[in-house]
């Protein structure tokens, strides 16, 4: 709480009634009148998807690989089945790859799995999730929830009268994370900004987190005119689940590839930027999908805001610059295929660095959290060491 009464007031170059121009036309030169999509023909359905259902005992995660073709849901029953879909990206999204981690050990858990025994109950609990993260080094927040929850369970033992169901129960309940999207939209009285959000979650994330959490509050409160989503290569996150969502709640948005973002800040008046994160450090860089650097240098140019929107839990104040962030590098068949079609020359190498980091003097509008909105260097105050994870990273 006491980050949020740090928290100042920010001023917007955007003040209440500054449309973007495309909407009157565009600014300069011959590009056409934009009609942003107004959203597809989901009725009045203003149920976001969600990307993971869990009840006591059943985990099931929407299959992202097969959107927008096909919302499939898949039974996750074990530590091994969510290791996969998180590696294969079948969940995707830092926070989200945290709670499909936890909730499959909470799912396993409940089976009877671990023991007999404290000492082997809390053991297997460790194993699962050190084994969990190594899925995805980058995202800070599996690696965070796995400490937690290892702490959790070796204090339980330890309790006076501890058994393996109070364990159990206690891994259980600790599963869950604050949104930040309504927040964002509380503290910046943002009037119809266009924004670029770069790869947010794909549907409902836990507590709808993000740059679509934003997004999403931004046009519930009838303050965003419209959005520009990038299709985010070479996964295309952004064509195959942000415009999916979009549409599926009617936010009025276009799809632009990733190299036209700095022409539509030129010519269509974009107010703000809003990207996610997978790891906040503490002078403020921050990891995020490839891709998010160069829309950072481009906003600049523009003297557009740039905002990083995610949950205090993606932000680790253990490493002190992007430079001790690890980058995953993902297999490049990723660049050289679409659907399994090859569309690049047999032959070529290819480098596939899944996240980019944007220097924190580049994060020009502040790092929105369900914490409060800082600029890059209030961040190690505000948030303290409640986030900096101990060692080096995991
Ligand atoms: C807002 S979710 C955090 C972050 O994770 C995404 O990466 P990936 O799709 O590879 O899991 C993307 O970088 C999002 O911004």
């Amino acid at each position: 709480m006491c980050a949020r009464s740090s928290f100042r007031e920010r001023s917007h170059p955007w003040g209440p009634g500054l449309a973007p121009c495309a909407l009157s036309g565009p600014a300069s030169g011959a590009r056409g009148q934009l009609s942003p999509g107004s959203g597809g023909d989901r009725g009045c359905n203003s149920m976001t998807l969600e990307a993971i259902r869990y009840s006591r005992g059943s985990l099931q995660i929407l299959d992202q690989l097969l959107l927008p073709q096909q919302s499939r849901y898949e039974a996750v029953g074990s530590v091994r089945q969510a290791w996969e879909a998180i590696r294969a990206m079948k969940v995707r999204g830092a926070p989200a790859i945290a709670l499909v981690g936890c909730l499959s050990l909470a799912v396993e858990l409940q089976a009877g799995a671990g023991g007999p025994g404290l000492a082997a109950l809390v053991a297997f609990v460790c194993d699962a999730l050190s084994f969990l993260v190594t899925a995805r080094p980058t995202a800070v927040n599996m690696a965070r929830a796995a400490r937690d929850l290892a702490d959790l369970a070796a204090q339980e033992a330890e309790r006076e009268g501890a058994t393996e169901e109070a364990v159990r129960e206690r891994e259980n309940s600790h599963c869950k994370g604050p949104g930040v999207g309504l927040h964002a939209s509380e503290n910046h009285a943002a009037n119809q900004w266009a924004a670029l959000p770069i790869c947010p979650f794909a549907s409902h994330p836990p507590g709808g987190l993000g740059p679509t959490g934003v997004i999403r509050s931004l046009h519930s409160l009838g303050r965003l005119e419209y959005a520009f989503c990038t299709e985010t290569r070479p996964y295309n996150q952004g064509a195959r689940l942000t415009a999916f969502e979009f549409v599926y709640e009617q936010i009025p948005a276009t799809l632009i590839a990733d190299s036209m973002a700095a022409a539509a800040m030129a010519h269509y008046g974009v107010s703000a930027v809003v990207v996610g994160a997978d790891r906040v450090v503490a002078n403020g860089d921050t990891a995020n999908k490839v891709g998010t650097y160069q829309l950072a240098i481009a906003a600049k140019h523009h003297g557009i805001p740039f905002y990083v929107a995610a949950p205090s839990s993606s932000c680790d104040l253990h490493l002190k610059t992007g430079r001790e962030i690890i980058i995953e590098e993902r297999p490049g068949q990723e660049l050289t295929h679409v659907n399994g079609v090859r569309i690049a020359a047999p032959g070529i190498g290819v480098w596939n660095p899944a996240f980019d980091v944007t220097p924190h003097d580049l994060i020009t509008g502040g790092i929105i959290t369900e914490l409060g909105v800082f600029a890059p260097e209030e961040l190690r105050a505000a948030l303290g060491a409640t986030v900096a994870l101990d060692g080096p990273q995991k």
